[in-house]
């Protein structure tokens, strides 16, 4: 009798899983694969539709024959994948192709899954075809782990995350007195001599009864006429400090003000978004005064419609330095003839900003054709800019300093300078909990990630600031957290809802985040140092800073978001094992922070089963295993991060721009801080991974004196202090055409210097 051989059925290629199985002719039925011929036998590739012609065969039990087959079949094929990984390895390392066997990226294993890359294939194609011998295990097997296309988080790289990182070195953490400002006093308002219905209005609508230190010390010293220079910290009410008498004076003028009598205030405030706080509060403050109108002017907003408003009269007028340079350049009706109150709020900021030049522009157009005029200055952190300023806008000025005693030093000369050292010293608030974590760049990413999940996924009532460098990496991380942490799916809430805020959003959009962010009860606000200064934004619980800031005291205004008032609050400090010296640096200006561990912040990850490694067993009680496991999970998140990242083109340009602008934003730091910041000491593959980038992209240079070579004829020099201004004012840039654009000139000069 005629024996037909037995043919061996072939690949069939599932969504998921390869499979080879063994079918008698007889049994085919009527599914119609591709058919190819190799090793002699007759190959199929089924269709899904063959797929479910298996499925729907699998209740005929296979025969011995068959099993064999089957299992025979399944060895090569596991053969195969081996000998492909290792082979693109081979060809990776020939070709200095920076991926190691560690970080062999998901990517790379389910290409293995899909078919070699044409490179891959020339060099598999060296292993005999009909070698179907099981070979011996490449080391890289034991590292990657295979599992379903659809669960490609399976596929982690361990070695790659927690491997050959900095040590994290000892580090001082000197002993520190804080400085100590009590908030409140016992005095109300009603003991001052103000208008009674500014009294009501204060309970009823400000809904505040009782002073302040600092207002109890600054009012009397502004309705008695006096220049003040007003120190105290974050959140003591220093709007109503100043705001108060400056109603108070402009509602006794007779005869009445009227609109066309145009400003009689000016306040200059550094951010649009402090402008509309301010101006809100003074809406508020002048509802039994409505022939007071107050205005506010920002960039960013039409400028039309503002002269427009400038026509009609506004008496308090509210702004940013850089738009009220533009109207008296380019606004008739602009008039300031009437100015009798000037304050400066975050008077060091408008310095710090480069916006000097622009305060003398509003000073001397002040001075021409104004009266006698009262001049505020107000800061939670007075510096020695602010002492400069003070010297060129003030007349014997009086010294308003919350202090320890909280008898404020109140120094009636115009000695607004402290003593050396004294000036330094920054009072934060007393139930402000401060912490800080040292984290090697390569975990950085789901460091940040853990600590948002265990704080608004696993409890709950949180609201959280992130402080990031650059407007770039605040736009990478919002797309990155929304598609890998907040976990929405359709017609559902988020469990994670994330904001942002930044200099290079519309201005619409930028007013729209900062109410929807007041507002809510939850959500991470990721925003640049456009939010660090004087945004009263209720109810903050933590305030994150994933890049240090650039001075003490803009470390003390972003950790001032929250605590205000007397509130209780946290924050948390990101440093990397090279910057802990910066802690030393803060202790010089009286802020003690405290140890959080990196390990402990991932250790949240165990909560979260999205991360953890597919058909992995719960882990065994002992912390080596535990240990083992919160790095796996880390592993799967970071690679859930990179697939994103690298999912297409834009993606990865969006990543590659975050972290150009990240690494520029590093060398901004100024000189006295360059031993704890420079951009030399980092890593660039291990900041690379910090957004999601599996290798630091080609051709990055950090400076000037970078590798890569420069054909360009040379540029003009830009010097550090020009270059950290420049990136300032992009974030506070009054959006107007003349002054952006000269500008943003110099800052593309600047960012060319510093990465190409
Ligand atoms: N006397 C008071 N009693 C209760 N609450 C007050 C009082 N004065 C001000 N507040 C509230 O305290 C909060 C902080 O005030 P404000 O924004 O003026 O602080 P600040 O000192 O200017 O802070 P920053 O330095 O951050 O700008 C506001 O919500 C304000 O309404």
């Amino acid at each position: 009798m005629a024996f037909a051989p037995p043919r061996i059925e072939p690949t069939v290629s599932g969504s998921d899983q390869e499979f080879v199985s063994w079918v008698p002719w007889s049994q085919r039925g009527t599914c119609h694969p591709r058919v190819s011929m190799a090793d002699g036998m007759l190959m199929l590739n089924l269709s899904d539709s063959a797929s479910a012609f298996y499925s729907k065969k699998s209740h005929q039990k296979p025969t011995c024959q068959e099993k064999w087959a089957l299992k025979k079949a399944q060895k090569r094929k596991s053969t195969e994948l081996q000998n492909k990984v290792s082979n693109k390895r081979m060809l990776s390392s020939k070709e200095s192709d920076p991926k190691t066997k560690d970080n062999l990226s998901p990517e790379d294993c389910k290409e293995e899954e899909d078919g070699p890359k044409p490179a891959a294939k020339a060099v598999s194609s060296k292993t005999p075809k009909h070698d179907q011998r099981p070979q011996a295990q490449p080391k890289t097997q034991t590292k990657i782990k295979h599992e379903h296309k659809d669960q490609d988080r399976a596929f982690i790289k361990t070695s790659s995350l927690f491997k050959n990182n900095p040590d994290i070195p000892e580090f001082n953490r000197p002993a520190v007195t804080q400085l100590k400002e009590k908030v409140f006093t016992c005095d109300s308002f009603a003991e001052l001599e103000l208008h009674p219905h500014l009294v009501a209005t204060l309970t009823k609508v400000l809904n505040v009864t009782s002073m302040t230190s600092v207002q109890k010390e600054t009012i009397p010293v502004l309705l008695s006429g006096r220049d003040a220079v007003v120190r105290s910290q974050t959140g003591s009410g220093k709007t109503l400090a100043y705001g108060i008498p400056l109603v108070q004076t402009l509602q006794t003028v007779r005869p009445k003000i009227k609109r066309e009598d145009g400003p009689l205030a000016v306040i200059v405030v550094p951010t649009r978004e402090l402008a509309q706080q301010s101006f809100q509060i003074f809406q508020k403050l002048l509802k039994p005064f409505t022939w007071i109108v107050p205005g506010v002017l920002m960039g960013g907003e039409k400028r039309k419609a503002e002269k427009a408003r400038l026509r009609k009269g506004i008496n308090i007028l509210i702004t940013t330095p850089g738009r009220l340079v533009d109207h008296i350049n380019n606004t008739l009706s602009i008039a300031f003839s009437a100015v009798r109150w000037l304050v400066l709020d975050e008077a060091d900021r408008i310095l710090d900003l480069g916006f000097e030049k622009d305060l003398k522009v509003i000073l001397t157009s002040l001075n021409d054709t104004g009266p006698a005029r009262q001049n505020v200055l107000l800061s939670a952190t007075l510096t020695e800019g602010l002492s400069r300023l003070a010297s060129v806008s003030m007349k014997d000025p009086v010294s308003i300093q919350v202090g320890e005693s909280n008898e404020s030093s109140y120094k009636p000369n115009s000695d607004t300078t402290s003593a050396p050292g004294q000036s330094d010293s920054f009072a934060v608030p007393e139930r402000l909990q401060q912490h800080m974590v040292v984290v090697p760049s390569k975990l950085r990413l789901v460091c940040l990630a853990s600590f948002l999940l265990s704080k608004c996924k696993f409890e709950t009532g949180h609201k959280i600031i992130v402080f990031i460098s650059s407007c770039e990496a605040v736009e990478f991380l919002l797309t990155l957290f929304n598609a890998v942490l907040s976990g929405s799916k359709a017609n559902q809430q988020p469990s994670l809802r994330f904001l942002r805020l930044h200099g290079n959003m519309k201005q619409e959009e930028r007013t729209e985040v900062f109410h929807d962010f007041s507002v809510c009860k939850t959500g991470i606000l990721l925003c640049t140092d456009v939010a660090a200064r004087g945004l009263d934004l209720p109810q903050v619980t933590w305030i994150v800073q994933y890049n240090p800031p650039s001075t003490p005291a803009e470390y003390v205004h972003r950790v001032g978001r929250t605590a205000r008032i007397g509130a209780k609050g946290s924050s948390l400090l990101f440093l990397t094992p090279a910057e802990t010296a910066y802690i030393t640096v803060l202790a010089s200006h009286n802020i003690s922070l405290s140890e959080m561990k990196h390990e402990k912040i991932l250790s949240t990850l165990m909560l979260d089963d999205r991360f953890k490694v597919k058909g992995r067993h719960n882990s065994k009680n002992t912390s080596g295993a535990l240990e083992q496991e919160v790095q796996e999970r880390a592993t799967v998140l970071q690679t859930e991060f990179e697939k994103f990242a690298h999912a297409n083109n834009n993606s990865l340009q969006v990543a590659k721009k975050a972290l150009q602008s990240f690494l520029r934003a590093y060398t901004a730091y100024p000189s006295n801080m360059k031993h704890i910041f420079h951009i030399k000491t980092l890593h660039l593959g291990h900041a690379a991974k910090s957004f999601g980038l599996r290798d630091a992209p080609q051709g990055l240079v950090t400076n000037a004196k970078g590798s890569n070579k420069d054909k360009r004829p040379p540029k003009k020099k830009v010097t550090t202090k020009q270059r950290e201004a420049n990136l300032m004012r992009s974030e506070y840039a009054s959006g107007m055409d003349g002054v952006s654009k000269k500008r943003r000139k110099v800052q593309t000069q600047s960012e060319e210097d510093c990465v190409e």
